[in-house]
Order: C-alpha cells, then sequence, then structure tokens
C-alpha cells in the first residue's frame, strides 16, 4: 500500500513538473485562440477539442506524449498513441432549435458542466448526448445529426414521454433533490413513491440508449468518460456489452451521507453499476468518502483508501476538484465590446455598490435564502438604502418539474415585497431577471461587481464563484460563499464563507463585505486569484484522465494474479478417471447457502444457522457413497455444527481446522499435537466479549482451540474500527508472551493456538483416513476446494508447495503447468509432484500418488490473488461442480 502511495505521489509530481516545463497549463500563457461569445471557439469550429494552430498541435502532441510516458504505455518514437475520448453527458454542450425541415440552429446550454468541459480543449474528444430537443421524425434526425457532427457532438434521440419520466422524474425530481439533502419532493411524497418505478424503468432505459450510442461509436483503446448523475447506470451497461472498455464515471453533484443515499428504492442497483466503472470521480474528497461508506454500509464491501473493492476488482475512487478556463475570462475582459458593456454597467450603477448572484433558478441554490438575507441587511443598515443594488441573475432550468416552477413565483413573490418595501420611484434594491445572459455580458457583469454572493443549500462545486474571481483581477472583489458548496473547499481561504440557512451571519457578512478595509480584500482576492489560475478544467481533466489510465494498467496487473476459473470438465474427467479420489471440502462460503443471491438482503438470524445450499445434497451424498472418493469437509467450526449438517453422509470431517478428525461412522479423535498451549483462552475470551457487548449484531463464537470475533453483521465502519481497538488490546495484554496466532479475516478476528492452520492438519488427516480405508492403492486425484482465510491457504501448497507464482497465472488453461513436476527437481521419474516425496516422512507417506494434471485446488468466491490454481465464482458454482462430478461415477 505505502510503495502504491509513493509512486502515485511520484508520479503527480512527475506530471507537475512535466506540465510546468511545458508550461501549457500556465495562466498568463500567451498565443493562445479563446472561445468566442457563443463558446464555438474564435473560428466558431469545434467545441470539444478539435483543430488549432499547427504550432499549438504540436505542444498538445508532445504533451499528450509525454503524459502517456508517464502513465506506463507503450509508446514508440515517432508514433503516438491514439486515446481518443468520448465524454457521455446527458447533456450536448448545445441545444439545438428547429429552424426548417432539415435545418438547426445551436446554442451553448447553460451550466457548470458545460462550461468546464468546454475548458478542455487540448484532448481530442466527441460528446455523446441528449440535444434538448424531441425529433419524431427521420429526416430531422439525419439533418441533426450532421449539423452536430461538425460540433464533434453525436445526439441520443429521446422521445417527450422519456424525458418526462427520466428527464423530469427521475433525474430530477428524485436523485437531484436528494443528492443535494432536500429529501423526496414535499408536496407529494406519495404520488413520487408511486411514480417511483416507472420513472427509474425508464432512467434504466434512457441509460441503455446512451450505452447503445456509445458502442456504435466506440473504437479499440477509446477512453469512455460518463457524467452525472442522469447516467449512473451506464458504466455497467458498457462493461457488460465489453468488459474490456475503459470506463470513467464522474458526478458533478455532491454525493450524500449514506444515511440520505439508503432511502432511495434503488440504492444498491444504482452503487453497483457506478461501481462497475474502472475510476469514480467527485468534486471533493467529502463526497467522495460518502461514496465509499455508502458501498460499505448498503453493499457491504471493503472500502480501502484507493477505493471499493468487491471479489478483489477494485474501483478507483477519488476526488478530482473542477476548475474553470481561466484564461477566457481573464482575456476577454479586453475585448473591445466587453470593456464597452463594462463602462455601460459602471455608469448604470455608478452610485452604487453592486451585489451579485448568478444562479441557474435552482431550489439548490438558495436564492429565497440569499434574498431574505439581503433584505435583512436593509433592514439593519438603513444608511444603504439607495447605495446598494443586488443583480439577480435567474437562469430559467428544468420548467417542467413542478418543485422548479414552485420556486419561480416565490422568489418573484420575494422580490416584488422587497423591492415595494425599499424601491422608490426610480430605484429598486434588487435587479432580478428570469433570464440567461451571453457570455461577454456575464463577464463585464462579473467585473464590475464588488460583492459576489452565491448561498447554494448545497452545491457540487459552483463554477460561478470560480468565473466571478477570474474576472476580479483590478477590482478584487468580495466573494460570499456558501460553506455547502463544493467550492468552499477551494476558494475558502479568500472567501467569507457562510451558513446560507442562517440570514442573520449572511445578512452581517454583506456588511462586513462591503465596508473590508482595502489591504485584506487584495489578500483574500489573491488567494482565491492564485487557485482559480492554476486548478484549471484542462488540468482537472488531464488529472482525472492520468489517474485513469494508471488504474486501469493497474488493474490488468491484478487480474494476472486472480486464479482462472476451474476448468470444470477437465476436473471431472480426470476424476472420473482415477482410483482413488479425495475431494476436501470448505464447509462455510463452500457448501452454505448464499443468502443473498435473491435480492434477499443478508439476514443474521438465517445465516448464522449455517445451511447447507439445498441442492448440495443429492450429489454429496452420491460422492460420499463411491466407495472410490473419499470425501472431507475441513473446517474452522466446532464438532457440533459438522455433526449437525454432515452427520448423515458417509464422510470425514475435521472441525476446527483439522484439530478434531472423525469418520462418520466413527467418534470424533484429536489430531491436536501435544504441545499445543491454550492457556490464553480465557483472557482472549474475555476481551472478545467486552468488545462484543459494545459491538452491536456482533458476536463470539467459542471453540475448543480457536475463539472467533466475527462483526460481519455490525456497522463495517465502526466495526472495523473496533477489530484494530480489538487486535492492540490483544497485542498489549493477553497475548503478548502467549503461543497463539491472531488471523484477521475479511470482517473477523480470530484466536487459534500457535500453529494450528489447514496445511497444518492436512498431513495428519490423511495419514488417519489412509489408515481406515479398505481401498489400499495411494490417492491418485485431488480436489481441494474452499473459501478459506489466508492463513489456511496453505493447505493448498500442503500438495503443491513449489509452485512458481507467476507462471502459475500465466498458464491459466492447462494444470500440467501448475505443478513443478519434472524428473530433474526429485520429483521422481513418475512425474509425481515433489511434495510427494517430502510428505513421504510425514504421516501420509505413500498415500499419494498424484500427478500434476490431477490436481485441482480452488478457492470459492474471492476473486484475489491465491495459492489455489483456480476459481469458483460461489457456493452455486460449487454445488454445479458437485453435480457434475457425481454424475461422471457412471
Ligand atoms: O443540464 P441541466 O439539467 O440544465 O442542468 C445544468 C447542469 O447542472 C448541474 O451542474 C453541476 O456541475 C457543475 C460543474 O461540475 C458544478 O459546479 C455544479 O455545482 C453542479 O450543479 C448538473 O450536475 C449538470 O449535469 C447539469 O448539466
Ligand atoms: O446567464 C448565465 C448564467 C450562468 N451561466 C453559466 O452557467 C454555469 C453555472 O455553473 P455552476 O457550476 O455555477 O452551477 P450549475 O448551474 O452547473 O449548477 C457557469 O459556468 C456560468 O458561466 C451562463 O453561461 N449564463
Amino acid at each position: 500500500m505505502q510503495a502504491e502511495l509513493q509512486t502515485r505521489l511520484e508520479r503527480l509530481l512527475e506530471e507537475k513538473e512535466l506540465k510546468k516545463s511545458n508550461g501549457s497549463l500556465n495562466a498568463n500563457e500567451e498565443g493562445k485562440d479563446f472561445k468566442g461569445d457563443n463558446g464555438t471557439g474564435s473560428d466558431g469550429q469545434n467545441l470539444v477539442g478539435g483543430e488549432r494552430l499547427a504550432d499549438e498541435q504540436l505542444s498538445d502532441g508532445i504533451i499528450q506524449e509525454r503524459l502517456l510516458n508517464a502513465y506506463g504505455q507503450n509508446t514508440q518514437k515517432g508514433s503516438l498513441p491514439k486515446q481518443r475520448l468520448l465524454v457521455v453527458a446527458n447533456r450536448l454542450p448545445v441545444r439545438a432549435k428547429r429552424m426548417g425541415e432539415d435545418s438547426w440552429s445551436l446554442e451553448v446550454s447553460v451550466g457548470g458542466l458545460v462550461s468546464a468541459l468546454l475548458g478542455i480543449d487540448k484532448i481530442e474528444a466527441r460528446w455523446i448526448g441528449w440535444a434538448g430537443v424531441d425529433v419524431p421524425d427521420e429526416t430531422g434526425k439525419r439533418s441533426l445529426t450532421n449539423a452536430l457532427a461538425e460540433k464533434r457532438c453525436i445526439p441520443v434521440f429521446l422521445d417527450e414521454e422519456t424525458v418526462h419520466q427520466y428527464y423530469n422524474g427521475y433525474c430530477n425530481n428524485i436523485l437531484w433533490p436528494l443528492f443535494h439533502y432536500l429529501g423526496l419532493p414535499q408536496e407529494n411524497h406519495l404520488a413520487t413513491t408511486h411514480s417511483f418505478q416507472s420513472q427509474f424503468d425508464a432512467y434504466k432505459r434512457v441509460n441503455q440508449m446512451f450505452a447503445d450510442v456509445v458502442n456504435e461509436h466506440y473504437e479499440d483503446g477509446d477512453v469512455v468518460w460518463c457524467h452525472d448523475y442522469h447516467l449512473m447506470f451506464l458504466p455497467q451497461c458498457l462493461k457488460e456489452h465489453n468488459s474490456e472498455m475503459k470506463v470513467g464515471w464522474f458526478l458533478h453533484t455532491p454525493f450524500p451521507s449514506s444515511e440520505i443515499h439508503r432511502i432511495l428504492p434503488s440504492r444498491s442497483e444504482l452503487l453497483k453499476s457506478v461501481l462497475a466503472a474502472d475510476i469514480v470521480g467527485f468534486h471533493t474528497y467529502d463526497y467522495a468518502r460518502h461514496f465509499v461508506s455508502a458501498c460499505s454500509r448498503i453493499l457491504g464491501l471493503e472500502g480501502t483508501p484507493h477505493g471499493v473493492e468487491d471479489q478483489g476488482r477494485i474501483t478507483r475512487v477519488a476526488a478530482f476538484p473542477i476548475g474553470i478556463d481561466s484564461n477566457r475570462f481573464i482575456k476577454a475582459l479586453e475585448l473591445e465590446k466587453v470593456r464597452n458593456k463594462i463602462k455601460e454597467l459602471q455608469e448604470r450603477f455608478s452610485d452604487r455598490k453592486i451585489i451579485l448572484g448568478v444562479d441557474r433558478l435552482d431550489t439548490i441554490k438558495g436564492i429565497p435564502q440569499k434574498i431574505l438575507a439581503f433584505e435583512k441587511f436593509l433592514e439593519e443598515n438603513p444608511s444603504w438604502h439607495n447605495k446598494v443594488v443586488l443583480i439577480q441573475i435567474a437562469v430559467p432550468t428544468r420548467t417542467d418539474v413542478h418543485e422548479y416552477r414552485k420556486l419561480t413565483s416565490q422568489v418573484h413573490e420575494i422580490v416584488g415585497r422587497i423591492n415595494g418595501k425599499f424601491g422608490t420611484l426610480t430605484e429598486v434594491p434588487i435587479h432580478h431577471l428570469d433570464t440567461q445572459l451571453d457570455f461577454h455580458t456575464l463577464c463585464a457583469l462579473y467585473a464590475v461587481t464588488d460583492v459576489a454572493l452565491v448561498a447554494s443549500l448545497r452545491d457540487g462545486m459552483n463554477l460561478v464563484s470560480y468565473e466571478y474571481v477570474a474576472c476580479q483581477a483590478s477590482k478584487k472583489g468580495v466573494l460570499i460563499l456558501s460553506e455547502f458548496a463544493g467550492a468552499a473547499q477551494s476558494l475558502g481561504s479568500g472567501a467569507i464563507l457562510v451558513n446560507p440557512w442562517n440570514i442573520n451571519e449572511v445578512s452581517t457578512s454583506i456588511y462586513y463585505a462591503l465596508n473590508m478595509p482595502d489591504d485584506e480584500r487584495e489578500k483574500r482576492h489573491h488567494h482565491n486569484f492564485k487557485h482559480v489560475i492554476t486548478h484549471t478544467s484542462q488540468e482537472w481533466a488531464e488529472n482525472f484522465l492520468s489517474e485513469f489510465n494508471v488504474t486501469v494498467n493497474q488493474a490488468q496487473m491484478r487480474t494476472k494474479q486472480i486464479p482462472p476459473s476451474l476448468p470444470s470438465s477437465d476436473a471431472c474427467e480426470r476424476f472420473a478417471q482415477s482410483n482413488n479420489r479425495l475431494l476436501i471440502l470448505g464447509f462455510y462460503a463452500t457448501l452454505t447457502e448464499p443468502l443473498d443471491a435473491h435480492g434477499r438482503r443478508i439476514d443474521q438470524f438465517a445465516e448464522m444457522q449455517h445451511q447447507l445450499h439445498p441442492d448440495i445434497k443429492d450429489p454429496l451424498k452420491k460422492l460420499c457413497n463411491d466407495p472410490r472418493t473419499t470425501v472431507v469437509v475441513l473446517s474452522g467450526s466446532d464438532r457440533s455444527v459438522l455433526d449437525k449438517n454432515f452427520g448423515e453422509y458417509n464422510m470425514w470431517l475435521a472441525a476446527e481446522h483439522g484439530v478434531f478428525l472423525r469418520s462418520t461412522q466413527g467418534e470424533w479423535m484429536t489430531t491436536m499435537p501435544e504441545n499445543l498451549h491454550m492457556d490464553w483462552v480465557n483472557s482472549v475470551k474475555h476481551v472478545f466479549e467486552y468488545f462484543t457487548e459494545r459491538t452491536p449484531r456482533s458476536y463470539v463464537e467459542l471453540r475448543e482451540t480457536s475463539l472467533l470475533w466475527n462483526y460481519k453483521y455490525a456497522d463495517v465502519e465502526f466495526g472495523r474500527l473496533q477489530s484494530k481497538d480489538i487486535l492492540q488490546h490483544l497485542w498489549t495484554g493477553p497475548i503478548s508472551n502467549a503461543s497463539v496466532d491472531i488471523v484477521q479475516g475479511g470482517r473477523s478476528v480470530e484466536a487459534r493456538a500457535f500453529g494450528v492452520t489447514k496445511g497444518a492438519a492436512i498431513d495428519r488427516i490423511l495419514g488417519e483416513i489412509v489408515r481406515h480405508s479398505d481401498v489400499k492403492s495411494p490417492i491418485d486425484c485431488v480436489l481441494c476446494i474452499g473459501h478459506f482465510l489466508s492463513k489456511d491457504e496453505d493447505i493448498y501448497t500442503f500438495f503443491e508447495p513449489h509452485r512458481p507464482e507467476s507462471t502459475a497465472r500465466m498458464s491459466t488453461a492447462s494444470p500440467v503447468n501448475g505443478l513443478a513436476c519434472s524428473s530433474g527437481n526429485g520429483s521422481g521419474s513418475d512425474g509425481c509432484c515433489p511434495m510427494r516425496k517430502k510428505q513421504v516422512v510425514r504421516k501420509s507417506s505413500n498415500v499419494l500418488d498424484l500427478k500434476n494434471e490431477n490436481y485441482f485446488s480452488c478457492t470459492v468466491g474471492q476473486r484475489k490473488p491465491s495459492s489455489a490454481r483456480y476459481l469458483l465464482g460461489s457456493s452455486a458454482d460449487v454445488v454445479s461442480l458437485l453435480q457434475e462430478l457425481a454424475q461422471s461415477l457412471h
């Protein structure tokens, strides 16, 4: 882990150096082209990526080559690896308006996501999304597709009803308010609950439609970057179609606490689907932390400092704070038409200070709260009447959603009341505009403003605050910023942070901002400005994509260490051909029923009954009754558990990791080594019980030679903390000098007598089995299958001690390469495994005649590096295998 962190850090520093030396991200760099009024670039050509001047292309090439080298990709001199980016977002950067049967006008869409992605001009990208318009006819679809192609945009066509259910319904009436901590729509809770399923179905359908378009345009090697809450199903849809596709997902809104997310009926499906991506990004560390925590608490998955682990597959989760194309704003202020607008505004408001709000008219933006705070300021500061104006730009948005329409009339009502109260014949204190401004007017307004007021109740980032800072190089105005906007984490040192719900606080902050001494204003602005010009949208995208490539490479390396699936027909064939075969099976999670398999939640009561998988009984009975097959269940459980579950079969039971052994025809015997010290038991029990009392739903399993503290059903994070604490208590207390091993499981801590492992026991078990066996020929086929802790994986290596890890993984298909068997390495001319030779001194001497290809070790369920040769996905797969083996007996 430490090593991984170091390389990550080293890589980031290296990239930073590269960028510095190239100067490509320097905000003061000269000679770049900037996007025009409509955001289509100064030449009006491409919205995303695009053709630029030759010298720029050259420098882009160098950057890309260096970055890709830094990512560890293969680059051949002279031939740059091509990595196209497919940006997939609900909204295209342009909104289409139909002008005629086959003619369209394209306007730039408003919103932070579009603004940020338009700021990336150094990566070749295509954009896939909805053009914001219903196009029912084929002519329209064709002509719009062509018009958009010129902007490197690819449309996904959605009809009106689908947009209603998916966009207005599930996205903006359910996910949006919930992710912003506003709960589900207040007025019609029941209606929402009722329509939930149909909206969710539409949401899934639309995500599949997006996936279909991506699949159609995808070329090998492309990177697919999915955006936002509209497309949480997309990563799964894409990976199901092509598991090799590189898929990233970025959320532009907050990700709420798991306590909020768990309200969603579709909470698990959404999380699982997002986790199908290789990398998942958020604006802030808090959102990333909430996501990991939701995956732990809701899906029961392991959260690591790097991401979320599911069955050995890690989805990287990290914070990538977005930025703006600051140069675009800084340069715009030099344009003549912007300078003219600035002059106009200065003249118009020459006798007043300007407070500015720029927001989509959205429930999350806290517009009513902002206006009420301004009212309070006017009430408390009569000397400021007629000397200050609040200009509120409220861009109409999502107007088909009830809550948004309600907000519009609410805001109008408050503004009207306040203007009525404080206005004069010629002036009003609030200029409220339900409109969208063009880029140049917006820049001019930012530049003349004295105080920008952002009062979001929650906001993923809030780019308006960045844009304001970028335009304030000369005026150095004050930014009042809600602590609930993601931007508060990056601009917090220069801004005045406020709680928008606290009207008094916002009102006094307005007063403070208007009266702030010049030097303080300058210092605060300097902090913010430095951040805004160095943390650009270009850098944001590069960081994300760099991390993306590293993540994919690391995942590929990890996959190579995971055992391949068991070739079951080969195993069955070898098994059937053998004269004396041994089947060693684990119990828990190997032969038990997976309780959460059919959408049922994990149920502690049911699961603790340790129920055998219902389909296992027949094949197991058949195998146990076969005279040439010996079946052993080898478990950590105590004798009573094995008696209860397997008493009726003709087999061997090895309880407590093999310390106790019996044939079901006979009595329990102990294989316990004589020097097994158990003097630690009472004090460890005391510690475990202490923690059980303090950790709800944890429990202790008391066995004779081991004690297990299990927190599988407890709160994951609390359980993990408690387990760390337990270890500390044990090491510093009862076991400091005792002869005991502490074994950490996924959700358990086990104390066992020193040296007790399944691998250590198997030799003694084999000796006993052979002593009692009627079959006189040696065992010539072994299947050893279990969901074992890594400590117990020595059972696999008992049969195969010299297995070269890496080569074994490479040669996934053929078991022949698995065992290190050659006549030159002491294995004997019969081609038997070397272990057998080593074992001749043990009790199991001469009982094994195991050829390389007749040995099948198999880990169950855990897609993790393992000493086993093969993998079976779950106990259901074990059942299928046993059924096949039983059939092969004929
Ligand atoms: O597409 P709309 O439904 O009209 O909404 C506009 C966008 O609103 C949201 O923007 C967010 O992204 C910004 C950039 O990361 C961030 O600064 C802001 O805090 C977010 O609210 C939404 O997430 C986008 O998908 C919409 O396009
Ligand atoms: O009249 C307007 C008002 C806003 N914006 C843009 O809309 C974006 C709003 O992004 P923000 O992150 O602040 O919030 P969002 O609307 O995405 O939630 C910013 O880039 C603004 O420049 C605009 O182009 N015209």
